[in-house]
Order: structure tokens, then sequence, then C-alpha cells
């Protein structure tokens, strides 16, 4: 309940029923989002392709496989192409893997419906910061760090469809490929340099518009764009194939235009900026890409509207609250609060600590929670991670491709590369922790720099205005129990998102927390809050409470100012 302390909420706890809904096989979900891209090839930069790009490369080669169907994309060669773990790399055609393709057209034709499903699935959180050249640069950096994720990867070497070409065909191409694969042997050959890093396939080296019988292949089931997709991936391409339409339609324009229409400053100009130099109908297929991703305070704000809401459930297994005392109780834990809460909240936060605790069962359980989020909701990925750069790559690496969350906590104790993996996709967010809502935080985050100002306001400007300033995709942990901080941090950096935990158990004062941290706007604050709803009689009711009070605090605030 709203205001309720962290004894009052000890007393009145109660163990939560079970869960009703049911687990989904979620190890699949997680990890094909790796696969989800947005039907665009990549870019034009080495620096695309390297740093942002981690998903177009497939994205390309998938989309061009459309296109050019049989006629380059050949069943055998992307299965030997999987094998090489080399999913994105464009390069011509070489005469062994056209012939491969010519043996069996028909799986590479057959795809793209099914893949433009799960590619719809996935695609919402899976779409990259920037896209992959078709340079060789892009091909290179395509075939040594493969688009997707451990996890995906895994499963796209197993299911065999990455390897197809990035660019679009010719009509001849297009026709032998839709019709005709026996005649595959006459793919292209211009821009033949065989990518021998992954002993990938056939794809002609540069974009060229695509033709119309390549956008007619391509586009038999579009996909309804990225933001449309759901986390929980259920609709798992059962084929097994990760085609996605290739070609720009009219279907696949449409929601792409309005996306782009959407789309905050700084998400224009890394469209602009990655699209320039592209030619036709390739350039559209990429800003289509491009703005179809949210930023992720983007996201977070249209959910924040949607849902009227600024509440964030904590998704916390704490042992004493479970039924079982098992990962599978920490499941049903989350699973229920999801339940009943999911049209009530702005976001969840699952945090770490309470999954790891049951060793791998605990990270699987994690997994299906994530899973049971839908598509819409911003995920909090509370794990307060950060470390030297190359490490904080794999964490990065962890919570965004392979858990898929959109979010995650970090310190900022290491410094700017500490953080950089963190922040370098728009689509994802990092909340450094400034101000923690517990006692200790005074001990080192409120001391006086010889500036005058606490280290909290430094951690806020740096962090927020330098670091993270090129997407600006840098929210701040700001704890809703020390207001008079909330308030100088608030005039330091007006506009930035506060993730402000602290209230239900932790005794935070809510309306004091609300007047020093809400924005003009109404927005700006999200509140998490854990026990003092999942230790409540019903989490439901209580969860609608502390909405309620926020919207309450939240009107009363707007209207004043
Ligand atoms: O990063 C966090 O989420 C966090 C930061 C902070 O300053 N204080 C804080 O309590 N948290 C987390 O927020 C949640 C608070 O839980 P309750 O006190 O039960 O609402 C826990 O998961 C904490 O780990």
């Amino acid at each position: 309940m709203p205001g309720e302390t962290e004894a009052a909420a000890d007393a009145a706890a109660e163990k939560p029923a079970e869960a009703t809904a049911k687990p989904t096989d979620t190890e699949i979900d997680v990890t094909i989002s790796a696969d989800a891209v947005p039907a665009a090839p990549a870019a034009a930069t080495e620096e695309a392709a390297g740093a942002g790009a981690e998903k177009p490369a497939e994205a390309a080669a998938e989309a061009a496989a459309e296109a050019t169907a049989g006629a380059t994309a050949p069943a055998e060669g992307a299965e030997k192409d999987a094998t090489a773990g080399g999913d994105a790399a464009p390069a011509a055609p070489t005469e062994e893997a056209a012939a491969a393709g010519a043996e069996k057209p028909a799986e590479a034709t057959a795809a793209p419906a099914e893949g433009a499903e799960k590619d719809a699935t996935a695609g919402a959180d899976a779409v990259p910061a920037a896209p992959a050249a078709p340079t060789e640069e892009a091909a290179d950096a395509g075939a040594e760090k493969p688009a997707a994720p451990a996890d995906g990867a895994e499963k796209d070497t197993a299911e065999g469809t990455d390897a197809v070409p990035a660019a679009a065909p010719t009509e001849e191409s297009a026709d032998a490929g839709a019709e005709k694969p026996t005649e595959a042997t006459d793919a292209p050959k211009d821009g033949a340099d065989t990518d021998a890093t992954a002993g990938a396939d056939a794809v002609p080296a540069a974009p060229a518009a695509p033709t119309e019988e390549g956008a007619d292949a391509g586009a038999e089931k579009p996909t309804d764009g990225p933001t449309d997709a759901p986390k929980d991936g259920a609709e798992t391409d059962p084929t097994g194939t990760d085609a996605v339409p290739a070609a720009p339609t009219e279907a696949a324009e449409e929601p792409a235009g309005k996306a782009e229409e959407e789309v905050d400053p700084a998400t224009q100009e890394a469209i602009d900026k990655l699209s320039k130099g592209v030619e036709g109908d390739f350039q559209g297929i990429i800003r289509a890409g491009l703005a179809s991703a949210m930023s992720f305070f983007e996201k977070l704000t249209k959910r924040a509207r949607d849902a009227d809401s600024l509440l964030c459930v904590g998704l916390d297994p704490h042992k004493a609250e479970l039924q079982e005392d098992s990962a599978e109780g920490a499941f049903r834990f989350c699973s229920r609060l999801i339940e009943e809460t999911k049209d009530l909240v702005a976001a969840y936060k699952p945090n770490a600590a309470f999954f790891e605790a049951y060793g791998v069962e605990g990270w699987g359980a994690l997994q299906r929670t994530l899973a049971l989020i839908p598509k819409d909701i911003p995920i909090v990925f509370d794990a307060k991670r950060g470390d030297i750069g190359s490490t904080s790559e794999a964490y990065a690496c962890s919570a965004y491709q392979t858990l898929n969350c959109d979010s995650v906590t970090v310190s900022p104790y290491l410094g700017s590369d500490g953080l950089q993996p963190f922040l370098k996709d728009p689509s994802r967010g990092a909340w450094v922790l400034c101000k923690t809502s517990n006692p200790g935080s005074q001990d080192i985050q409120a001391l006086q720099l010889p500036s005058g100002e606490p280290l909290y306001v430094h951690v806020a400007k740096v962090c927020c205005l330098q670091w993270a300033k090129e997407h600006n995709n840098a929210g701040l942990v700001v704890g809703a129990t020390d207001v008079e901080a909330m308030r100088a941090i608030r005039a330091a950096v007006p506009d930035v998102w506060f993730l402000s935990p602290g209230i239900g158990a932790q005794g935070g004062d809510l309306e004091a927390a609300l007047t020093a941290g809400l924005r003009p706007d109404g927005l700006g604050i999200l509140l998490p809050i854990s026990r003092g709803i999942s230790k409540a009689e019903s989490p439901r009711k209580a969860a609608e409470a502390f909405r309620d009070e926020i919207n309450a605090l939240r009107a009363k605030r707007t209207a004043s100012s």
C-alpha cells in the first residue's frame, strides 16, 4: 500500500498465491531476439558495422535473401555459412555457392513468410544503433563479429538460415531465384570478394535498388515493424528461417514513415548520418529500419503515457516471500506479479540478485520471467553493472542481447569507458547510480567536491550531459529517500529521467519525491516499488493504489506549475 513502511509491509505480508500464468518456453524466446532486425541492409561505415550494427548485418543478409531468393542464397550455402558462424557477410556469390543454391532453392524462397513473423516478434528489441555496411569493412566486421548474440548465433547456426546476400538482386537474379532456381549459377558475380572468413555465401558486395520482382518476393509478409514485436518471441519461426522481406514495399514503408515522424532529434540525426551516401530505395530501407527503433526513453515515455503510469513494479523474489524456495518458486512469484499488474505499470524492474541466488536455474527463471513481460513495457534490468570497457561490453551483451532487456542499472565508478558499452545503442538505456536510496549512499556519493557541489551532482552532469550526450540515453538512479539530493540533481539535469526507488518498504515520501523530481510535463521519474507491492495481500490492489496516488500528485503538481 502506498506509504507502507518496511515494518508494516512485513507485518502484513502474506504468501502470494500460486501463479496462474503458465511459463512458456522462453529459452528460445530470449535468444531469438538476436535475429530481430528491421528489413534493412546496413550501413556504410566501418563504425556502424563494428559498433551499433550488431544486428543489421543479419538483417541485410536476411533481407536480401528474400529478394534474391534461391538465386544467391542457397540453402546449403546458408548451412555452410552458419557453420562458419559468419552470419552477415555480404560477398559475391561463388560458383559453388550459387550451385549449391540451385540445389535447394525452395527452402530459401519458402522462408520469408514465417521468417517475417519471427522477425516481427523480435524486431522491437533488436534494432541496431547503426546499420551495417555493404562495404568490405562491413563484410569483415560481420564475419568477425556475427551480428547475433551468442545465443542467437547458436540458434542461427543450428538453423542454418543466415547467410544471404546483402544486396538487391537484378531482375534476372530475382527471377531466377523466384522461379527458376536451377539458373542460380547466373547469379551476380560483381563484388565477388567472397567472404572467406565466414565461409559465406554468395552475396553481391554493393547494394542496389531492389527490382520489382525482388520487392514482390520480399514483400510476401512484411513485418509489422520492430516496435510491434512481442518480447516473448512466442512466434518463433517454426521453419527456423530468419528471412525478412528485403524490399521496401508500401506496406513496409508506411509504419516506418510514421515512426520516422516520431523519432527524437538525436535519433533523426543518426538516421541522416547513416543513410547519407546510400542511394535509392536502400536509403529508405535503412531509414525505415532505424526510425522504427524508438530510443529507450521514447519507449518509456510512450508507455508511461499510454498506461498513464509512472509506477515500475520491482520483481524481487525474496526467498522469504516465496511459496517454494526454488527457482521455480521465484518464477511463479514474478509471474503472478506480472499477471496482476501488467496494465498498471510503466515498466518492470527485475533484480538479478534474486534470480542469481538460485544459480543456473535462477538464470533460467529470470529468462522465463522476462519472456512474460508484454513487448511494449520497458524492462529495467537491475544488475548494477559497470567494469572496464571490454568487460562492460560483455555485460551489455548479456543485458541487451542475451536477455533482451531495454535498460540496465550501472555504476559510474569506473568512468566513461566503463559506461560506453551500455550507451552506444540508442534503443537501450542505462540508469546510472547517482544518489542511491540506502543510508550508506551518504558515505561516498554525497562527498563534497572542491567545486562545492556534491559528488552526486557531478555524476549526474558528467554522465548525462557528457558521456551519454550522443544518444541521450542515460537516466539516473536517485533514491526517493533523499529529496534534497533529488532537488539538486533535478536542477542540474532538468530533462533527465530518474529511477527513484525507496517508496514503500524503505519509507520514502512519495509526495516529497514527486515535488522534487517530477518534470513540468508530469513525467521524468519512474518509481520502482518491490516489497510494497509484492507483500501486499493483493499486489494488484497495492499497485493500483500506488499508481493512483502517484497520478493524483502528478495532476496536482502539473496543475500548479
Ligand atoms: O537500482 C535500484 O533499483 C535500486 C537503487 C537504489 O538506490 N535503491 C534500491 O532500493 N534499488 C533497488 O530497488 C528495489 C527496492 O525494493 P523495495 O525497497 O522492496 O521497493 C530493490 O531491488 C533495490 O535493489
